[in-house]
């Protein structure tokens, strides 16, 4: 079984949530993104979606546009970034899915089938792909799911039910629900449009439903936690990130970064 099917399974006969913080590969460099890796999954993180890291962005708000710039100022390539995260996975007891989120263009690049196997080598359960068009997203779902690789598309406040209809088909692991319009960061509050928008996903799908963009305070998740089966954290995790780089700040920002997820986690799950 899929690691993330198995996860889900477990976490909804469990009645939890799934915890999700979005890290940049290679930001500052791959010994951070190793040594984050393991200090969120240490923290509780259930999975952890890893930003492939690409110079166009796709819906990026700014700090995550400058992490990704970061990455590749340093001279990041994909080979090192896959080596890096096998040997996180192989550490002894490692247990935290991962899924990778970036631009089709890096998958097309390499074809979808030896993208695939790479990316499952290097411990990746699925991928998030913000920029495949759910029309072409089927011969990619076909190619996954002889692999058993899962394909996560995401559904937006602006999606039409017919278009949900066909993503939510495509998709496998988990449904990403994209909160707001707009791009990624952080925002005060959580928008009140969300209740029917996971209350129509229900009626199509029994995927996991995940929510992202904007999600940044232990408050939002608390709001959010009765309704959807995750959530996902990618700028105020990129924020530590951002601090990892500064001369001497790299055990400071591991430690901050350990003390966010646990403090979203038990939010996210309040009864131990
Ligand atoms: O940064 P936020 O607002 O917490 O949202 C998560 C998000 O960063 C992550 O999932 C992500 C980063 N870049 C993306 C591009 C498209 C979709 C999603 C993403």
């Amino acid at each position: 079984m899929n690691p993330i099917d198995a996860l889900f399974r477990d976490l909804r006969a469990a009645g939890r949530k799934a915890f999700m913080p979005f890290l940049t590969g290679g930001d500052p460099d791959l010994a951070f993104t190793k040594d984050a890796l393991t200090a969120v999954a240490a923290a509780g993180a259930h999975l952890v979606e890893v930003g492939l890291p690409f110079s166009d962005p796709i819906a990026d708000g700014p700090v995550i546009q400058a992490s990704y710039t970061r990455a590749l100022n340093a001279k990041l390539k994909l080979g090192d970034l896959f080596a890096t995260l096998k040997q996180t996975a192989a550490q002894p007891g490692w247990k935290t899915p991962m899924v990778a989120m970036g631009s089709y263009t890096l998958i097309y690049k390499r074809g979808a089938a030896a993208f695939i196997q790479q990316a499952k080598a290097a411990g990746l359960s699925g991928a998030v792909l913000p920029d495949l068009p759910v029309e072409e997203a089927e011969e990619f779902a076909k190619v996954a799911a002889d692999h058993d690789f899962k394909p996560i598309l995401l559904v937006t406040p602006t999606t039409s039910p017919a278009r949900a209809e066909k993503i939510v088909k495509a998709c496998g692991g988990f449904v990403y629900v994209v909160s707001i319009v707009g791009i990624t960061g952080e925002r005060d509050r959580m928008p009140v449009a969300i209740t029917d928008m996971i209350a129509r996903l229900r009626n199509l799908t029994d995927l996991p439903l995940c929510v992202g963009f904007g999600v940044s305070k232990p408050e939002h998740v608390t709001e959010l936690r009765t309704l959807v089966d995750g959530v996902i954290v990618g700028t105020a995790m990129v924020r530590k990130l951002e601090q990892a780089g500064q001369p001497g700040q790299r055990e400071k920002a591991l430690t901050e970064l350990k003390a966010s997820v646990q403090a979203l986690v038990v939010a996210l799950n309040p009864t131990p």
